[in-house]
């Protein structure tokens, strides 16, 4: 019998990621107001890193009250540039914008993940990655965002890894699938050490 969990999350991805390692997925996205909630814990100092875990565990809280007795995760990636946080972009011309930003620059990729049942967290991660993009002419990206928008507004980075967006990177510290939106081994490895994955 596989798994059956709540994922707090509208990221088809995340809920790609889980059910392609087997598990039973029903989604049930958190909509919670992610930039309010973002821009108080900025204005208290929160560092990236706990930004990206409070949202994380304030979606699996919401969805988790309301679906007693399962196991809900919640998710949230926050990108990090030189003490700037990124979020995912509204507009082609934001994206162009935070492209110019991230060209030829290393930037942070925080990625959380928080496991609830009934309303109590049983566990939590954090993964970071560090992702170099070379150099990109400003006609370059006009043309990458105009020929990735309806795929890459979606994506916190304005990029999709496991697409075209590869392109962009002269190098990668970290996870994969943390890139793509939560890191899944961790994961894993929590549901075999608590007995709930046969393998
Ligand atoms: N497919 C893909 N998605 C990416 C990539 N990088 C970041 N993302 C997505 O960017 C989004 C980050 O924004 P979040 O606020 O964490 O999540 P969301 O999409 O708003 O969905 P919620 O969990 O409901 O908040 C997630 O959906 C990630 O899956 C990538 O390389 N590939």
């Amino acid at each position: 019998m596989s798994l059956s969990l709540i994922l707090a999350s509208q990221s088809a991805i995340r809920a790609q990621l889980l059910r392609n390692a087997g598990l039973v997925v029903e989604t049930r996205p958190a909509r919670i107001d992610e930039e309010m909630i973002r821009h108080a814990l900025e204005a208290e100092g929160a560092n990236p890193r706990d930004v990206a875990d409070t949202l994380a565990e304030m979606k699996a809280a919401k969805v988790s009250a309301a679906n007693p007795g399962v196991l809900t995760l919640g998710a949230d990636q926050v990108l990090e540039l030189k003490g700037r946080i990124f979020a995912k972009p509204e507009s082609p011309e934001e994206a162009a914008e935070q492209l110019r930003a991230l060209s030829g620059r290393t930037h942070r990729l925080l990625s959380a993940l928080v496991a609830m049942r009934d309303g109590r967290p049983l566990w939590r991660h954090v993964a970071e990655v560090r992702l170099t993009m070379h150099p990109l002419s400003d006609e370059f990206i006009a043309d990458y965002v105009a020929r990735n928008w309806d795929s890459i507004r979606h994506a916190v980075g304005c990029y999709k890894l496991e697409e075209e967006g590869v392109r962009l990177f002269s190098g990668l510290e970290g996870d994969y699938f943390a890139v793509l939106g939560l890191p899944l081994i961790e994961f894993l490895n929590w549901l075999r050490a608590r007995g709930e994955l046969t393998t």
